[in-house]
């Protein structure tokens, strides 16, 4: 069984003037020991899709279809329940870790916390464990004492990542754990998290913009656009620049946006999310679309052993008429 399985996920927002329609039938699944990265623009609902996971969205959501744990909704789980699986069960690291710890708290207690209130530890009890993680993350125990501003960018990241783990949840949900830090920090960041993950068998769910680090940890990749998943598969397939034929032309645009593949802009606007085009959605932007891409809105389709792409002409035998 999956540990995570999505199915047919919509989460709106009502607003006043609009529906900002954030997900739209989201199907995705994450094994056990598995690392799936959510790339896509800024705006597409990856942070969302994230947050809908953890049941961590404003009232003014609708939620439709289903997220099972381990089999069960969590949609449909009360209050309490969700409580008792959030942090210790599925740990979530937010974008922004200036915002997400404590200001007035020394950074120790934080990630002992978790140990006292997910594990039931004992003060003592807790405290060493906390100095081991701390070990782990490789900031030194020394420090614990210290508060948030007293740390940098990246040593702020290192304590979310041990806050993360402290309960060794089944599920790690990182939202761009590497943003606003340097080349080398970024990469420091991404090695500890992915070996620590590795090692303690915790599944990850990846939300970045970064494809670079995405193809370095990743099992699988998931490209979203305009709050759908438009093509899945291992990472391999997705970065897989020779094989254009097989690669959905938003996920090549990606691709050939990066500095190592020549970083050519993609051409066009984001779509709004309050409305959305017609068709596929990606058609007012693609430089292959056809006729009908702007009436038919695509499908998922297997066009390879574990490889969906959301395309019209992807992987059709007729494609170069
Ligand atoms: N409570 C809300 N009410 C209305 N719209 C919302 C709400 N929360 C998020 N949105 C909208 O949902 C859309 C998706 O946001 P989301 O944060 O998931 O994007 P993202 O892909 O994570 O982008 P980024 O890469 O910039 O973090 C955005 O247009 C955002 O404005
Ligand atoms: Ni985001």
């Amino acid at each position: 069984m999956a540990l995570i399985e999505i199915k047919n996920l919509n989460v709106h927002f009502y607003s006043r003037n609009d529906i900002v329609k954030a997900n739209n039938g989201v199907d995705l699944s994450i094994g056990e020991n598995e690392i799936v990265g959510l790339i896509g623009e800024t705006g597409c609902g990856k942070t969302i899709l994230g947050r809908a996971i953890m049941r961590l969205l404003s009232p003014n959501v609708s939620l439709e279809g289903s997220i099972l744990y381990l089999g069960r909704n969590i949609l449909d789980l009360t209050q309490q329940e969700i409580q008792a699986i959030r942090g210790r069960e599925i740990g979530m690291i937010l974008q922004n870790p200036a915002a997400s710890l404590n200001p007035v708290l020394p950074v120790g207690e934080q990630v002992a916390e978790v140990f006292r209130c997910h594990l039931g530890n004992s003060v003592a009890e807790a405290e060493q464990k906390a100095k081991g993680l701390f070990e782990q993350v490789g900031i030194d125990p020394a420090r614990m004492k210290e508060y948030p501003h007293q740390f940098s960018g990246g040593m702020k990241q290192r304590v979310m990542i041990a806050i993360g783990l402290a309960a060794t949840p089944k599920l790690l949900i990182a939202d761009e754990p590497t943003k606003g830090l340097d080349k080398e920090r970024k990469w420091q960041i991404i090695t500890l998290m992915s070996d620590l993950i590795r090692k303690r068998s915790v599944s990850m769910l990846l939300i970045t913009h970064d494809l670079e680090i995405a193809e370095a940890i990743c099992d699988r990749i998931a490209v979203m656009y305009a709050g759908e998943i438009i093509e899945i598969g291992r990472t391999a397939d997705i970065m897989q620049r020779t094989l254009h034929s097989t690669t959905h032309p938003y996920a090549n645009a990606l691709i050939h946006a990066l500095p190592k593949y020549g970083m050519m802009p993609i051409p066009g606007e984001i779509p709004s999310l309050s409305s959305l085009p017609s068709g596929c959605r990606f058609h007012p932007r693609c430089a292959e679309r056809r006729e009908d891409c702007s009436q038919v809105h695509p499908e998922m389709r297997e066009i390879q052993d574990n490889h969906l792409v959301r395309c019209l002409y992807r992987g059709v035998s007729n494609e170069h008429p």
